[in-house]
C-alpha cells in the first residue's frame, strides 16, 4: 500500500488530552499540552478532555434534570417559553432553528428541541449591561430540583471553559491569564437538549436534527451521552462522528477563537444526525452545549503570535457585540451569505 493510500483509510480522530495535572505539572508537561491542544486546534478544530475536575454529581445532576424537563408534555415544555424566538432563553421547541441558514444551505428547520439559560444583566448589576445581549433566565414552574441542577452544570462548564482558556493562552504564547481581561462578564450560554423528538421521515433520510453550522463565540464545552450523533467535517468534506470518550468533554472552538488567532486554529463545521446507537437503530440523545462567548464590549484584535510577515493580520479590530451582529447578518436571511456562524 502506497503512504498515500494509508493516509486516506486512517481513521478520524479527536484527540483525548488529559488536563488532570495543568495546574501542577513542570514546564515540560505543560509545554506538551499546550502542544498538543495547538495541533488539535489547528488541526481540527475539536478536542476532548480529561481531568476537567467536573464532579461525577454535576453530570448526575445534569442527567435528572434534563429528564426532568424534557419528559413532560409539550403543553409544559411551552410554558417555560422565551418572549421571542430571537432570546435564546427558556424552551424552543423543534424546527424554531435555522443554524444551516448561516452557512448558505436552505434546510429546513431543525428537529431539536432545546432549553436555554444563560448570563444575564442582573448578574453583573455594576456594569449595565444590555438585557437584549445578556437575558434574564426563564425557569420551568414545578421543578423545584432543575434551576439548582442546571446552574451547578452552569458554573462547572463556565470554570471547564476559563480553565482551558488558561490553557489556550500558554498554547499561544500569551500570559496564562490573557483571556480572563475579555471573560470578565462573558456572553455564556447553556442549551440542553434531548432528541430525537420526531420520527425519522423516510421522505428525508438525510435531514439532521441540527444543521451544518459553526459556533461563534470563544469555545464550546459539549456534554452528551455517548451515541453517534455529532458530525464534523472534516479536510475532505466527508462527515466524521464524534463520539465521546468516557468522562470526556468535548471541546470546540467558534469562530471568535478562529478570527482572534488570525486562522491558525480552526472554528469547524459540525451538526447533528439523527442519534443512532452501536447497531445503527434510533437512539435517545441528551446533550448539554455550553458556548463561552466574551464580554460583549471586548476588543478583539489578532493576537501577536499570530502574526508576522507570512501572515498579516486578515480582519480588522471588532469588538464581541460586533462579531455577533456580523454573524447574525448570516442568520436572519434565507440564501447564500458570507458568515458561516450561528450562535455562541
Ligand atoms: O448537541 C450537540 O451535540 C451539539 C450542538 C451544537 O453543535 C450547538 O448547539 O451548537
Ligand atoms: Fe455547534
Amino acid at each position: 500500500m502506497t503512504r498515500s493510500a494509508k493516509a486516506t483509510v486512517r481513521p478520524f480522530k479527536v484527540p483525548v488530552i488529559d488536563i488532570t495535572r495543568w495546574e501542577m505539572g513542570s514546564a515540560r508537561y505543560r509545554a506538551a499540552i499546550a502542544a498538543q491542544v495547538d495541533a488539535a486546534a489547528s488541526n481540527i478544530g475539536f478536542m476532548q478532555f480529561t481531568g476537567h475536575g467536573v464532579p461525577e454529581s454535576a453530570i448526575h445532576g445534569l442527567g435528572l434534570a434534563l429528564d426532568s424537563f424534557f419528559d413532560q408534555p409539550l403543553p409544559a415544555k411551552r410554558a417555560a417559553q422565551g418572549p421571542s424566538a430571537g432570546i435564546a432563553r427558556g424552551y424552543s421547541p423543534p424546527s424554531t432553528e435555522r443554524p444551516a441558514y448561516s452557512l448558505g444551505a436552505r434546510s429546513p428547520g431543525d428537529l431539536f428541541e432545546a432549553f436555554t439559560v444563560g448570563t444575564q444583566a442582573s448578574d453583573h448589576r455594576d456594569r449595565a449591561l444590555p438585557a437584549t445581549d445578556y437575558p434574564e433566565n426563564i425557569w420551568p414552574v414545578g421543578l423545584p430540583r432543575f434551576r439548582p441542577q442546571v446552574m451547578t452544570w452552569f458554573e462547572a462548564a463556565q470554570n471547564v471553559a476559563r480553565r482551558l482558556t488558561r490553557i489556550f493562552a500558554v498554547s499561544l504564547d500569551l500570559p496564562e491569564g490573557f483571556f480572563h481581561t475579555y471573560t470578565g462578564h462573558s456572553l455564556d450560554a447553556l442549551r440542553l437538549s434531548s432528541g430525537p423528538v420526531v420520527p425519522d421521515d423516510p421522505a428525508e433520510p438525510d435531514r439532521p436534527a441540527m444543521g451544518a453550522h459553526t459556533d461563534f463565540g470563544i469555545l464550546t464545552v459539549l456534554w452528551s451521552d455517548p451515541v453517534n450523533a455529532l458530525q464534523i467535517m472534516d479536510h475532505e468534506g466527508r462527515w466524521q462522528n464524534v463520539l465521546p470518550e468516557p468522562g470526556a468533554l468535548v471541546v470546540n472552538l467558534g469562530d471568535l477563537m478562529a478570527r482572534w488567532t488570525n486562522d491558525r486554529w480552526v472554528s469547524a463545521v459540525h451538526r447533528v444526525a439523527s442519534p443512532t446507537d452501536t447497531r445503527g437503530h434510533a437512539a435517545r440523545r441528551r446533550s448539554a452545549a455550553f458556548f463561552h462567548g466574551g464580554n460583549f464590549d471586548a476588543l478583539v484584535t489578532a493576537l501577536p503570535s499570530c502574526v508576522d510577515s507570512a501572515h498579516p493580520a486578515k480582519y480588522p479590530p471588532v469588538t464581541i457585540a460586533g462579531h455577533i451582529s456580523q454573524s447574525r447578518g448570516g442568520l436572519d436571511a434565507a440564501g447564500p451569505k458570507i458568515s458561516r456562524s450561528r450562535r455562541w
